[in-house]
């Protein structure tokens, strides 16, 4: 019930976590990509106005250059007024284009000589330019910006240098003096505290109100702003959002489907299992165990199988855990000593002095009367409490005192431990020299590494010295090849287990492999 209440909760709390995780993470990638493209969107806006900017500056060159170098007089005659009227058609962003003198236009492509007072300059630019940013010509109402350098004045419109650029609503651009941050044309809402004198080059920020970006130019001292309202930035968090929030969505779903799939199918397999002892789709395979200084076999170890609904086959490896988890490796025990009962007279006909190994687990071994239970399967099954031999894995010593006393009253019956895996779980010497154990099994991880490179290639041999020091029989077991077996012979090990001498096997097979060997050794015991 316990096991059920935690996995009923780790489910939720996964289901809940493998569901807002993905989401979370496709709303935070929506608005990490909305900002990286409203970032880029409104650079792109300014940089559109600083082109433009750029464009007019190199027309006001042209026009100086041509302009420049004349005097009064010849700027002012016929040939020069028709000179600057055809720098004023042909340059796109120029209103008009000038001779000046002081503050006065002597004479312009729009006026012909009548002169004009175009007023005191704004400011000086960097590049020496006079700027007037509010000169008013025919109509009082329409201002426009004069740059003047030498002689040379052109009156810039300042509706048309932006006047094609985005028209979004709310959209402010501005193009000014970065030296003075002094804007020279701008349109829309422009705050004066944008123009932020800390900047050194490009940028973009955001106040309470507006996306602002700021570029500068390399070949004047200009820069130019555009600020978006951020009313008018959700629509690109809702472009993202219309792809990624549902992604996000399937994959948390997904993952939860996956991981209530898997916890329902370890949380359904205990019931499975209990499905399956009902009917017959458990039964035994044995493995031979064999003397390794004769090579005679002495006895098998009882191994379960399961194939489950008759068909399909699980791995003790998956279903030994569960049943341990769940409480009900006792019902898998009985099962092994009812098969194992039934089977051992016909091994015994054979080879009456057989031993027989079975797996006990941590239930088995803290489980109040385990040991009469034993004593009886004895009986039932005919086997020799001195030919039964009970393999307890390191690993199911979890509580060492309850299970050392089991081993205790197993061994006052006569009936044999072995240690199996050993060296894998966390055994501490002081406490194996108190367990009554005769044999320590060495696990197969240590004897594939026997003659190799691998770390562990010498835990075997340790093994075997604190087994001596212990006085306690050895079983090596996973030996596949001759030379393990060759080096576990020079460590005088007495007892083996491996491929090399069979495969866990049926009882039919095992009992015609009996029938072509000849007699077998009694196992000693420690
Ligand atoms: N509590 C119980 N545990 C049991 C029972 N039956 C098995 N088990 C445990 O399940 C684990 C896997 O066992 P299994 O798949 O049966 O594998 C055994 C052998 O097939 C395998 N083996 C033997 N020789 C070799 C070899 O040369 N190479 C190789 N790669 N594998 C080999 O080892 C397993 C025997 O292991 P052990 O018990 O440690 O001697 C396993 O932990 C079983 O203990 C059961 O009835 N009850």
């Amino acid at each position: 019930m316990k096991i059920i209440d935690r996995l009923t909760a780790f489910i939720i709390i996964g289901v809940c976590l493998t569901t807002a995780l993905p989401i979370l993470a496709a709303i935070a990638l929506v608005r990490q990509q909305a900002l990286e493209r409203e970032d880029a969107h409104v650079t792109g806006l300014a940089r559109a106005a600083l082109s433009r900017a750029e464009i007019t500056a190199d027309q006001l060159s042209a026009g100086g250059r041509l302009v420049g170098g004349l005097t009064r007089q010849q700027a002012c005659s016929d040939e020069g007024i028709d000179l600057l009227r055809r720098i004023d058609l042909s340059s796109t962003l120029l209103q008009a284009a000038g001779y000046i003198e002081g503050d006065v236009m002597i004479c312009s492509s729009f006026g012909g000589n009548k002169p004009r007072n175009l007023g005191l300059p704004d400011f000086q630019s960097r590049t020496n330019a006079a700027i007037r940013t509010d000169v008013r010509l025919l109509d009082p109402d329409l201002p426009y910006l004069a740059v003047s350098r030498g002689a040379f004045v052109g009156i810039v419109h300042k509706d048309l240098a932006l006047s094609f650029l985005d028209d979004t609503p709310g959209l402010g651009f501005s193009i000014f003096s970065w030296s003075h941050r002094q804007p020279l044309i701008s349109r829309g809402n422009i705050d004066s505290r944008w123009f932020r004198a800390e900047a050194d080059g490009d940028i973009v920020f955001r106040t309470g109100s507006h996306i602002v970006a700021i570029v500068r130019s390399s070949r004047y001292d200009q820069g130019a702003m555009a600020a978006l309202p951020l009313a008018f930035s959700s629509g690109f968090i809702r472009e993202s959002a219309i792809i990624l929030i549902p992604i996000g969505i399937f994959v948390g779903l997904l993952l939860s489907a996956i991981l209530i799939f898997v916890v329902r199918t370890r949380m359904s397999m205990p019931t499975m299992i209990r499905n399956g002892l009902k009917g017959s789709e458990f039964n035994l395979l044995y493995q031979p165990v064999v003397d390794l200084s004769s090579g005679t076999m002495m006895g098998v170890e009882a191994l379960i199988r399961w194939r489950r609904n008759g068909k399909d086959f699980v791995p003790p490896e998956t279903f030994i855990p569960v049943a341990e988890q769940a409480g009900i490796i006792s019902l898998i025990t009985a099962r092994v000593f009812r098969l194992l009962a039934e089977d051992a007279p016909h091994i015994l006909s054979e080879r009456p002095f057989f031993h027989f190994a079975v797996n006990f687990s941590a239930g088995d071994m803290h489980r109040p009367g385990v040991v009469e239970e034993v004593r009886r399967f004895a009986s039932q099954s005919g086997i020799a409490l001195d030919n039964l031999v009970i393999e307890v894995t390191e690993r199911s010593l979890v509580d060492v005192n309850l299970a050392g006393e089991t081993m205790r009253q197993m061994r006052a019956a006569g009936i044999r431990v072995a240690i199996d895996d050993f060296g894998t779980g966390y055994s501490s010497l002081g406490y194996l020299a108190q367990l009554h154990v005769d044999y320590l099994k060495i696990d197969k991880l240590f004897v594939q590494a026997l003659g190799t490179d691998s770390p562990t290639s010498q835990v075997a041999a340790r093994i075997i010295e604190i087994a001596k020091d212990l006085n306690l029989q050895v079983i090596a077991e996973g030996i596949e090849t001759k030379r393990q077996e060759r080096i576990l012979k020079g460590l005088h090990v007495g007892c083996a287990q491996g491929y090399l001498y069979g495969r866990p096997m049926p009882l039919d097979e095992l009992l015609q492999l009996l029938r072509r060997k000849g007699s077998v050794r009694r196992l000693e015991a420690a």
